[in-house]
């Protein structure tokens, strides 16, 4: 399969699919016929894309979280528990390590061991493995629409058997379970490859079935300059739209500064419809999530819920359809069911409480919005440009280019020459732009922000600010000030 922006015909979609299926045993279970049979069967309240738009109709802010362990039975104890105990809007199967790097056999051992031991021995959940029919039996025994949640840079496999399940949403991106989970795959083989998974679910789609598409928002999680996910996040919406997703939530990790926060997710949600609309997909069902703070988190659990209810309030203010939470375990590993539903509540108690309260607008958030759009409109011009048109081959060249560049990703395709700081109110800028096309007086309005907090602090801009800023959090706080 030769990789271009455009959408596969039914051919080409199942002559990978005979590949696809045969990668594990239980790929030979995946019927679609049936599938599609199943998903019309089950209630509208099962149906993640139908949550979501009537989230974004009546403006209110949906508490998703992370969960996943190894046996069925306790996967779904699991995730009632978040339900009734946590109060979930939305349920995840977080998949684990090993799946996500297609290593069946070692997930197989996961789970012989797991039951020997009588606890998970495994990160999250192994989709593949427990086939269709095991994942049906999480289907039938939740009460809540369910989406598969991972970092797979090859999801085929693990897609197809998941949604014939009855899943009804899939996280992830051919740049975003990429870049910041692999170390040496290349981005032409994540781009066709969640192409794959894009135009099955644009088969859903064209056979009656909604199914939500998630790029991943965050990345690397770690000072991501917001215009540099919101560009990642419209190139992945575009490259799914153009194989037939309808539904589409775009993504967004805390930074921490409540105005720039606010303004990424009002700057990604209005710039990926004028995308959209300006390359004629004009049936895009769009909403959005906000991840809540996805760095280093602080061991002591209180300050750890004061994180977490930061980050609800923010994903609140700003008006995002879903918040991805976290727990007051998050610096100790896989949360317990308790805590894990300790940090829904946390974060559905913040979001009651500001129920129909929007930030509202100001000259520094009109600001921040013009200058974040601003910066991502340099980046996707750029892409477009060096695909001829096509932005599929130009993420491959933007990478290449260090065009795209997303800090601290461990892979070997992305450049890594970009830098980002603090300034002094938290916002997030470029220290270094490295080879991102921002106009000079966008890198001149980065400086001078930055210039305000070396001022300050006695200290000239150095990527000193970098290193301090990513260790500040998990001492408390948010820049990290010279000792
Ligand atoms: C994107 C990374 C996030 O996923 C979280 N995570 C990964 N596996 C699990 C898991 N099995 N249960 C709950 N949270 C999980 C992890 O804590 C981190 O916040």
């Amino acid at each position: 399969m030769k990789l271009r922006f455009k959408k596969w015909t039914e051919e080409e979609f199942f002559q990978m699919r005979e590949e696809v299926l045969k990668g594990w045993p239980t790929g030979k279970d995946v019927d679609l016929e049936e599938a599609i049979k199943y998903h019309k069967s089950l209630p509208e309240s099962k149906s993640f894309s139908k949550k979501l738009i009537d989230a974004k109709k009546s403006g209110i802010t949906l508490a998703q979280p992370r969960a996943g362990v190894a046996l069925i039975d306790q996967h779904i104890e699991l995730l009632n528990f978040l339900d009734k105990e946590g109060g979930a809007d939305l349920l995840p199967s977080t998949i684990d390590s090993y799946t996500r790097q297609n290593k069946y056999e070692n997930c197989e051992k996961g789970i012989e061991e797991s039951i020997k031991a009588g606890r998970s021995l495994l990160n999250g959940f192994p989709g593949v493995n427990h086939g269709v029919a095991g994942c049906r039996k999480v289907v039938e025994a939740t009460s809540l629409p369910l989406q598969l949640r991972h970092g797979t840079p090859d999801a085929r496999l693990l897609s197809e058997i998941m949604i014939a399940a009855g899943f009804t949403s899939d996280e992830g991106g051919g740049i975003s379970y990429n870049v910041p989970y692999a170390k040496s795959v290349s981005l032409e083989k994540t781009l066709i490859d969640w192409q794959y998974v894009d135009r099955l679910v644009g088969w859903y789609e064209e056979h009656g079935v909604s199914i939500n598409r998630e790029p991943f928002g965050p990345l690397t999680g770690t000072l991501v300059p917001p215009s540099m996910s919101n560009a990642v996040g419209i190139l992945e919406g575009l490259m799914a739209a153009e194989q037939g997703v309808k539904n589409l939530t775009l993504g967004y990790g805390q930074c921490g500064n409540l105005i720039q926060d606010v303004a990424a997710i009002r700057a990604l949600e209005e710039q990926a419809e004028e995308y959209f609309k300006k390359f004629g997909y004009n049936d895009i069902q769009l909403t959005t999530v906000f991840h809540q703070w996805m760095g280093g988190f602080p061991e002591d659990e209180a300050k750890a819920f004061g994180v977490i209810s930061n980050g609800a309030s923010a994903a609140a203010l700003a008006g995002a359809t879903k918040v991805i939470v976290k727990t007051p375990h998050e610096a100790i590993g896989v949360p317990t069911k308790e805590a894990n539903a300790a940090g829904i509540r946390a974060t559905k108690m913040v979001l009651n409480l500001l129920k129909g309260q929007k930030l509202s607008t100001s000259p520094e958030l009109e600001k921040e919005i013009e200058i974040i759009k601003a910066e991502t409109k340099c980046i996707l011009d750029k892409v477009y440009e060096l695909g001829n048109g096509d932005w599929a081959i130009g993420i491959v060249k933007a990478f290449e280019q260090g065009v795209l560049d997303v800090p601290f990703a461990p892979s070997i395709y992305n450049a890594g020459k970009m830098m980002p700081a603090r300034d002094n109110v938290g916002k997030v800028r470029y220290l270094a732009v490295g080879n991102v096309p921002l106009s000079k007086e966008l890198v001149d309005y980065n400086m001078a922000q930055l210039e305000e907090r070396a001022k300050f602090e006695g200290r000239p801009v150095t990527f000193q600010m970098t290193v301090d800023d990513i260790f500040a959090v998990g001492k408390g706080t948010l820049i990290g000030r010279p000792e």
